[in-house]
Order: structure tokens, then C-alpha cells, then sequence
């Protein structure tokens, strides 16, 4: 297949080095800088003390027009706007979000594409640089139809060591994700901690608990003892990760707390639930949010 990946951050770097070998993969990077890097040295990914190197293509979006048996977004929510136009006028089957959150769903009805599906990445992964990436727990990809689609699509993307789950209600499985998120991602950021330590830390575990309380009295699909014990084989499998909103604080860069604890939240309020803790990471990250690097922590 051909597959275009929009996006050379971590997941983005990730999946293009695993579709290398039995596809033909694009990354189109936001710079020039970062393309010319990747063509010239190539893919460098860490694993378990191993080092592995891809060469593949690499360009910087709006050079040319997306043309793409499947195209995947990479890039962060609160950046999908950017992206729209390209998507608008790319020419493809299929486009696949992998965005963590549930903010983005109204932007791809929008999109006349006839093939479009949602995923859920459980990897834990982390970009050293614009060429090079850790990877902290090799989980799998949950992935579902928003519009046409078909369980088929598994068969194409799928290795031994890179594996996917078809879903087939595409709604339970961003609320599992997000409940994850929402938990993991916030507390790991302000307590400046790896996602195993949420699991680890008795005290860091009664907050997360409380929270996954919370979480259930407005997401009930899941109850509260069963959204505790996925937070938790979460943070295990990913134990060694700085979730990607620990990365984007340190960074001094936006997050997608309005994403995940910001959809949570409105939600609550439009069922008439009472989330006041989650109402305080929500204004304990935004407050952190475009901090000088030095000062987020
Ligand atoms: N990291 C993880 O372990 C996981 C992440 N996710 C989700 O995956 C998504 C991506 O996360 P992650 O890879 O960590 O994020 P990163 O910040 O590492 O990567 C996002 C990439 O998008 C690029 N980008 C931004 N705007 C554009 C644009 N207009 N055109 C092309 N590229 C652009 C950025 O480029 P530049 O750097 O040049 O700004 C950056 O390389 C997020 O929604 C996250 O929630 C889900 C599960 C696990
Ligand atoms: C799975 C997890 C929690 C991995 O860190 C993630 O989705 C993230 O960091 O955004």
C-alpha cells in the first residue's frame, strides 16, 4: 500500500519505521528541516537497548498534493485544523485519526472522504528528536470505523510486532482511551513522574482512583472498578513512557487537556455530574500551558 503519515512526532516516526518494509510509507513533516534529516540519516529507533534504523521518504506538507491508498494523521488535536485543507483535497481511499481525546470528531465529519477510521494507540513512545524515537512499551492499536471501513484493513497494517484490534464501537473505545488520558496524562504531568509511578505510588493510586470515580459518573459504559484496573494495566504497560502531556509541559507547549479533561467536563456539566476534582487538574494544566520550558515544573 501506499501510505502517507501526516506528523513526524512520535507516533507518527513510530508507525512509519514499522510500515516501512512491507509498504511503501511518506512521513510529511511540518519542516523542511526535519524531512531533508529523515531522508539524508534516516529512522532511528530505541527499544529494549536495541537500536534499529528505516530509511524512508519524507517530505514537508503542501509541497505537493496528499495522494494516498491511506493516509494517517499524526499530528496533535489541538494542530488538526492546520492540517484540514491538505485533507480536504487529498486524494485517497482511507484516512485514519489516532489522536488521543475525543475534541477532533467534529472536524472529520467534515471530510468527504468515504473510508475514515479512529484509533486508539496504547504504545508508550517518546521522540528524542526529529529522527529518532524511544519506544517505552509496544502494546497494540485499537482501531474502528467512524465512516465506511472495514474490519479488512487489519490484515493490510498488521505485523507480528505490531499489532492491531479491530472495534467494532468506535464511542466505548475513545472513552476507554480517554479515561486513560484523562487520568494518566494530567497526573503524570504535574507530579513530573514516568506512568508506572501512577500505579506504583500508593498515594499517586488513591488520586487516580478517585479520579476513575469521577470518570464513571459520566462515562457509566465502564464501571468505576473496571476503569481503575484498565488506568492501571495501562500505566504498567507503558511504565517506563513520559505521556505525551509530561513531554508537552516540559516542552512548554500546548497540551490536549481541552481534548480530554475539557470534553470530560462538559459533558459532566451538560449531565449534571459533579467532577470537581477533574475541574482542578483542568485548570492546574491549562495554568501550566506555554510556560517557559525552565518553569513548567
Ligand atoms: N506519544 C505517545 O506515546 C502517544 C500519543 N498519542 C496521541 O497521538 C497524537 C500524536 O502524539 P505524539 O506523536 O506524541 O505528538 P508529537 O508532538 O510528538 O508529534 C506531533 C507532530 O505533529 C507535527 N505537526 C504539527 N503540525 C503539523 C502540520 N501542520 N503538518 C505536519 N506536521 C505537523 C509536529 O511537528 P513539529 O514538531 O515540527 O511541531 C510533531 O512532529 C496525539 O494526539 C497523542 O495524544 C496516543 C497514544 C500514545
Ligand atoms: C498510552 C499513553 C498514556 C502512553 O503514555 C498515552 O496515550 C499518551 O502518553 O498520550
Amino acid at each position: 500500500m501506499n501510505i502517507s503519515i501526516i506528523g513526524g512526532g512520535a507516533v507518527g516516526l513510530f508507525f512509519a519505521s514499522q510500515w516501512s518494509k512491507d509498504h511503501c510509507v511518506t512521513l510529511w513533516t511540518r519542516t523542511d528541516m526535519q524531512a531533508e534529516m529523515i531522508q539524508r540519516d534516516g529512522l532511528y529507533i530505541f527499544e529494549n537497548g536495541n537500536e534499529n534504523v528505516q530509511y524512508i521518504q519524507s517530505k514537508k506538507i503542501g509541497c505537493q498534493p496528499l495522494q494516498a491508498d491511506l493516509i494517517v494523521v499524526a499530528v496533535k488535536q489541538y494542530n488538526m485544523k492546520d492540517v484540514m485543507g491538505e485533507l480536504t483535497n487529498a486524494k485517497s481511499h482511507s484516512i485514519m485519526f489516532i489522536q488521543n481525546g475525543m475534541g477532533h470528531l467534529d472536524l472529520l465529519d467534515k471530510l468527504p472522504h468515504h473510508h475514515i477510521y479512529t484509533a486508539s494507540v496504547e504504545h508508550g513512545l517518546v521522540k528524542i528528536n526529529g529522527g529518532t524515537i524511544q519506544v517505552n512499551g509496544r502494546n497494540k492499536t485499537n482501531i474502528g470505523a467512524f465512516r465506511g471501513g472495514t474490519e479488512e484493513i487489519i490484515d493490510h497494517l498488521q505485523t507480528d510486532s505490531f499489532r492491531f484490534e479491530w472495534r467494532e464501537n468506535i464511542h466505548h473505545m475513545m472513552i476507554e482511551k480517554m479515561a486513560a488520558n484523562a487520568i494518566i496524562n494530567p497526573l503524570t504531568a504535574m507530579l513530573n513522574v514516568k506512568n508506572g509511578q501512577i500505579a506504583q505510588n500508593e498515594h499517586y493510586r488513591s488520586i487516580a482512583k478517585d479520579l476513575c470515580r469521577e470518570f464513571a459518573s459520566v462515562f457509566s459504559y465502564k464501571s468505576e472498578e473496571e476503569t481503575f484496573e484498565s488506568v492501571l494495566s495501562i500505566c504498567k504497560n507503558t511504565a517506563y513512557n513520559e505521556s505525551s502531556m509530561l513531554k508537552d509541559v516540559k516542552e512548554g507547549r500546548l497540551t490536549e487537556i481541552d481534548a480530554i479533561v475539557g470534553v470530560l467536563v462538559k459533558e459532566a456539566e451538560k449531565k449534571g455530574c459533579h467532577v470537581p476534582l477533574f475541574r482542578m487538574i483542568y485548570n492546574m494544566i491549562k495554568g501550566k500551558e506555554n510556560m517557559p520550558p525552565l518553569m513548567s515544573n
